[in-house]
């Protein structure tokens, strides 16, 4: 066997983890996160925790969708502007009164949007289509029974499902929250993630480099990524290249972590401090069928936090993110939605990819051709590209070269 560095094996080579099963390895290690209740202002982006029934319908009452007049709608049969009618006008609805006394036949009252209509009206007729009048009101068109009311439940029954369990609060889900009436909601508690990026050669951002050094890339990033995806992040950089320092930075954050992502530290150098503090603590190491992403490694921190250890080079570690741990993330703290949206895109130009790898591409999928276009090279160092691509081509394990015009899947990263 000869892998993709052009190295020959013997038989006794470990064969590579699947990505599907190193998947379902890491999913397996994240338990769903306890349910609290938040106020509705604290509950974006979780998910709901239980079925949300509506106490009340929407709309609660019959009411004007316009500024206008609640009118008998046989009171304006056949009017045209050549042939107005004119009616005394006895009320004035602004929304909320409530204390309004019956439409007398030939009358109108004046209303505006979001008021109770009136009982005996049938119609309202929008301000633009009368003289405005206070007193008395000229109508210059008929309207149809119904016409420009909002009908009680039209929106929501009472009793009725609004949210179902698993749904990600968005706005528009906090919105329809209020409206019937939710001051908190049941929610999932984020997962608590506490991202441990290490590297001798790693100084911040907003310094000066030093030869040899580079920035810290992959902490913000990452814990930037579990935000994204829902989770609550803590991020401790420079840990050094030094097991026993390793260990003492990690102890104090145990008890209110759930799951500790690493970056770098895990390849087969000689310094690699994640492998080695972590190897005999529970935790298992890898090499995946994937590039970007190949040395990988998971499991339980002694019996407790769940541990993922993603590669150094800021792609690979950005990539493995999506396929392996923003699923499980999601999963945990109760979303339905775990995973990104695929679509199929057509190739905008050729590539070939490793045999037996699934490889992870990085592109801008244009929906309104359809058409994918590559962000860079292969190469898992290459952060620019990543930064320019809304999309991650997925290249299934056994293709090896794709012609402009091949279909692949994209998955979309916005
Ligand atoms: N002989 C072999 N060498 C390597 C192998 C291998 O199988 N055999 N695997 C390669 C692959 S693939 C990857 S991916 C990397 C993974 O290495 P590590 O996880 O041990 O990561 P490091 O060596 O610590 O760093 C790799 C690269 O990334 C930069 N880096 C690391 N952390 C950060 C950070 N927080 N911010 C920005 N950049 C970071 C680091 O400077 C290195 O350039 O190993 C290959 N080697
Ligand atoms: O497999 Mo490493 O993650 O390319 O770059």
């Amino acid at each position: 066997m000869t892998d993709d560095l052009g190295v020959s094996h013997g038989t006794g080579t470990p064969a590579l983890t699947a990505v599907a099963d190193h998947q379902s390895k890491i999913a397996a290690l994240l338990a769903p996160t306890p349910v609290v209740v938040k106020p509705l202002a604290d509950c974006l982006g979780l998910a709901l925790a239980a079925d949300l029934t509506a106490p009340i319908s929407l709309p609660p009452f019959d009411n004007s969708a316009m500024d206008g007049y609640a009118v008998r709608s046989v009171d304006l049969a056949g009017t045209t502007p050549e042939q107005p009618v004119l009616l005394p006008v006895h009320e004035d609805i602004p929304a909320g009164r409530v204390d309004v006394p019956p439409l007398q036949p030939g009358t109108a009252h004046r209303i505006m949007t979001g008021a109770q209509m009136p009982p005996g009206a049938d119609a309202v007729i929008p301000v633009e289509r009368t003289d405005g009048g206070t007193e008395q009101v000229r109508m210059f068109a008929a309207v149809q029974p119904g016409a420009h009311v909002r009908r009680a439940g039209e929106d929501v029954t009472a009793g009725a499902t609004v949210l179902a369990a698993g749904t990600t609060l968005a706005p528009s889900q906090l919105g329809v929250a209020a409206a019937v009436g939710a001051a908190e909601l049941p929610v999932h508690r984020p997962v608590r993630v506490l991202v441990l990026s290490t590297g001798s050669e790693l100084v911040a951002p907003g310094t000066t480099l030093q030869p040899g050094q580079i920035y810290e890339s992959n902490g913000l990033m990452l814990a930037a990524a579990v935000r994204e995806a829902g989770g609550e992040a803590t991020l401790l950089r420079f840990v050094p290249d030094d097991v026993e320092a390793f260990h003492a930075a990690l102890a104090p954050h145990l008890a209110d972590t759930d799951l500790l992502i690493t970056s770098g530290g895990v390849s087969a150098g000689a310094y690699e401090v994640v492998k080695d503090a972590l190897t005999g603590t529970g935790v298992e190491f890898t090499k995946v069928a994937m590039q970007p992403g190949m040395p990988q490694g998971c499991g339980r921190y002694r019996d407790g936090v769940a541990v993922v250890t993603l590669p150094g080079n800021p792609v690979s570690a950005m990539v493995s993110f999506e396929v392996f741990v923003r699923p499980a993330l999601r999963a945990a703290a109760g979303h339905l939605a775990t995973r990104r949206p695929v679509r199929q895109a057509r190739l905008t130009e050729p590539l070939s990819a490793p045999a037996g790898k699934r490889q992870y591409r990085r592109g801008r999928f244009d929906p309104a051709t359809g058409g994918v276009t590559l962000q860079g090279a292969p190469g898992s160092h290459l952060l620019a590209g990543l930064a320019r691509a809304n999309c991650l081509l997925e290249i299934p394990e056994d293709v090896t070269e794709l012609a402009t015009g091949s279909t692949v899947d994209v998955m979309l990263l916005e």
